[in-house]
């Protein structure tokens, strides 16, 4: 299957999963952790999605999938275990120009799910174009190993010092220059031992002369940040 890799926007926006057994709950967390505004519809749920429910971070609807269930949803996942509803959950979709999946059933598809490691802003998506979801999931956990959750603070700074740079000097020649030295530099080793003396070092080294210095200060302040904030809720 030949497909085009894409990031959606759906924070904020309403999605529809239909059916809530383990394969809907997973799509579930996923859309989540997208910002998604996600509403269920199943007869039944399993004790998570029940849980998501009544702390009201999810919309649980207990009723058989009717197209009405579409009205102001902007993506659509079917994960029921009955392939006539998945049917009609895919035609009433796409006649409504809705982006739809339909789990384990890419001819059913208008897009299909990738495999994903997800560290801060970094998001590593995998595709097989449908040939192996089992490789798709082994690279998934190949890939966890490699990337530590050091590279939510790391990809934070290199954006802080990016957003300085560019408010800076913006279509400045040498912008490209600094931002891949930054990135072949210690940095990030450097974030993952929580050296904060060598990372204020090496910041001041690699944009010290070029940033004003009340910006440089702000750089290092929010450089420090990252180790002074509750670490978990960025990693
Ligand atoms: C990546 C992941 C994302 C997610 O779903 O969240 C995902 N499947 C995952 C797991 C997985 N799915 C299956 C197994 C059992 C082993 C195996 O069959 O290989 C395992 C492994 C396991 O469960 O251990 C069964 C299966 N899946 C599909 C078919 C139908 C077919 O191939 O025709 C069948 C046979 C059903 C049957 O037996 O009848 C089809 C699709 N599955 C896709 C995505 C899309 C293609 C992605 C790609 O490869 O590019 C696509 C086309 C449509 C879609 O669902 O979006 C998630 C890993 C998440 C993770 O762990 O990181
Ligand atoms: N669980 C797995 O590991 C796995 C692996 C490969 C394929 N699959 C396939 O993925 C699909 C979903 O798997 P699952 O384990 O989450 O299934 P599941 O049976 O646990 O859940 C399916 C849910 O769909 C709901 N449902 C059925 N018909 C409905 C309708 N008309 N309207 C609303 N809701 C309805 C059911 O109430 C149930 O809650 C199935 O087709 C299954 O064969 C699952």
């Amino acid at each position: 299957m030949r497909v085009y890799p894409v990031f959606l926007n759906i924070d904020g926006r309403p999605c529809l999963v239909v059916g809530g057994g383990a394969i809907g709950e997973r799509k579930v967390q996923d859309l989540l952790l997208a910002g998604a505004r996600v509403s269920v519809v199943s007869r039944e749920a399993t004790p998570t999605l029940l849980d998501l429910a009544r702390r009201g971070e999810i919309l649980y609807r207990q009723e058989n999938f009717t197209p009405e269930h579409l009205d102001g949803m902007v993506l659509v996942i079917g994960a029921t275990n009955n392939l006539q509803t998945n049917r009609e959950i895919s035609a009433a979709a796409q006649a409504r120009g809705l982006p739809v999946n339909i789990v384990d059933a890419p001819a059913l598809c208008t897009f299909i799910v990738p495999a994903t490691v997800r560290r801060g802003e970094l998001t590593l998506a995998i595709g097989t174009g449908g040939q192996s979801p089992a490789l798709a999931k082994k690279l998934r956990q190949d890939l966890e190993q490699l990337f530590g959750s050091e590279y939510g603070p790391y990809l934070e700074l290199l954006g802080a010092v990016r957003a300085k740079v560019l408010a800076s000097r913006r279509d400045h020649p040498d912008n490209l220059t600094v931002f891949t030295n930054i990135v072949h530099s210690p940095l990030l080793e450097l974030v993952r031992n929580g050296d904060r003396e060598g990372i204020r070092k090496l910041l001041a080294t690699l944009v010290g002369a070029i940033l004003p210095p009340v910006e440089m200060a702000e750089l290092q302040t929010q450089a420090a940040s990252l180790f002074t904030n509750s670490l978990p809720t960025r990693l």
